[in-house]
């Protein structure tokens, strides 16, 4: 029977990366997905602006929307201290099952815990589900027109606190324009656009970091 692309993409993952060493698994996936099939992951160039974020607001707890194959769960996880917590979540079960055999190929399974669900049913019961307080560090990565209800959501939820950063891909490509509206222009945030490409190819796209100022 047909294999799926993320059961190809786990297949060059457990061919090219060495078990236990969560950088060779982003480069294999960055190596595949490059060379032999185009995939969904945040990706190499737009990787490096996802690592910058991640070391200078060095979170304690993270929320990832929009798992697929744990690409950018694994770059961001790999980059975190000692006990900190990413908690991703994942509607379609078939990319699940992936994400879960990438995490314990990068030997990160510890540090990351996939909830199966989607965001706006999820995020309700982060505090009394998860014991989550609320989010240092948000990577909206999910369905483009979600970024802006769910962010709604997360305040309503009282999942943010002063400082607290979103980081959102695709705000170009495929675009999310009422989200990039809102964070541009609420008093609330403080919004910045870091320029790049989608994910392996030269099409314009980028990341708008947004901090919660409460
Ligand atoms: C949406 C996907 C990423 C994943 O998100 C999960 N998901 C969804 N909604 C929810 C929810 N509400 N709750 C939980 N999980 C959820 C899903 O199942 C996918 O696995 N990402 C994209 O579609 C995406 C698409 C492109 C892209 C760009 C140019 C093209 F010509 C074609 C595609 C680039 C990117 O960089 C993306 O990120
Ligand atoms: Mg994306």
């Amino acid at each position: 029977t047909q294999s799926t692309r993320p059961q190809r993409i786990l297949g060059a993952v457990q061919r090219n990366a060495t078990r236990g060493d969560p950088r060779s698994v982003v480069r294999a996936i960055d190596q595949y997905c490059r060379n032999q099939e185009w995939a969904m992951n945040v990706g190499d160039e737009k990787g490096c602006i996802l690592d910058s974020v991640v070391s200078e607001v060095n979170p304690a707890t993270v929320l990832e929307l929009g798992t697929y194959c744990g690409y950018s769960t694994v770059r961001i996880a790999s980059l975190l201290p000692p006990h900190a917590k990413l908690i991703t979540l994942e509607f379609n079960p078939e990319f699940a099952v992936i994400a879960r055999q990438v995490f314990a190929w990068a030997g990160l399974e510890d540090k990351i815990q996939l909830v199966e669900g989607a965001s706006g049913d999820l995020i309700p019961k982060m505090k009394e589900q998860f014991g989550v307080e609320t989010f240092d560090l948000v990577f909206l990565d999910h369905w483009k027109d979600r970024y802006l209800p769910d962010t709604k959501l997360m305040e309503e939820c009282g999942l943010l606190r002063k400082g607290s950063v979103l980081l959102a891909d695709n705000v170009i490509c495929p675009g999310a324009p009422e989200y990039l509206e809102f964070v541009r222009s609420s008093p609330r945030y403080e919004s910045q656009y870091f320029k790049s490409h989608l994910e392996y190819t030269k099409v314009e796209d980028g990341l708008e970091k947004s901090v919660f100022l409460g």
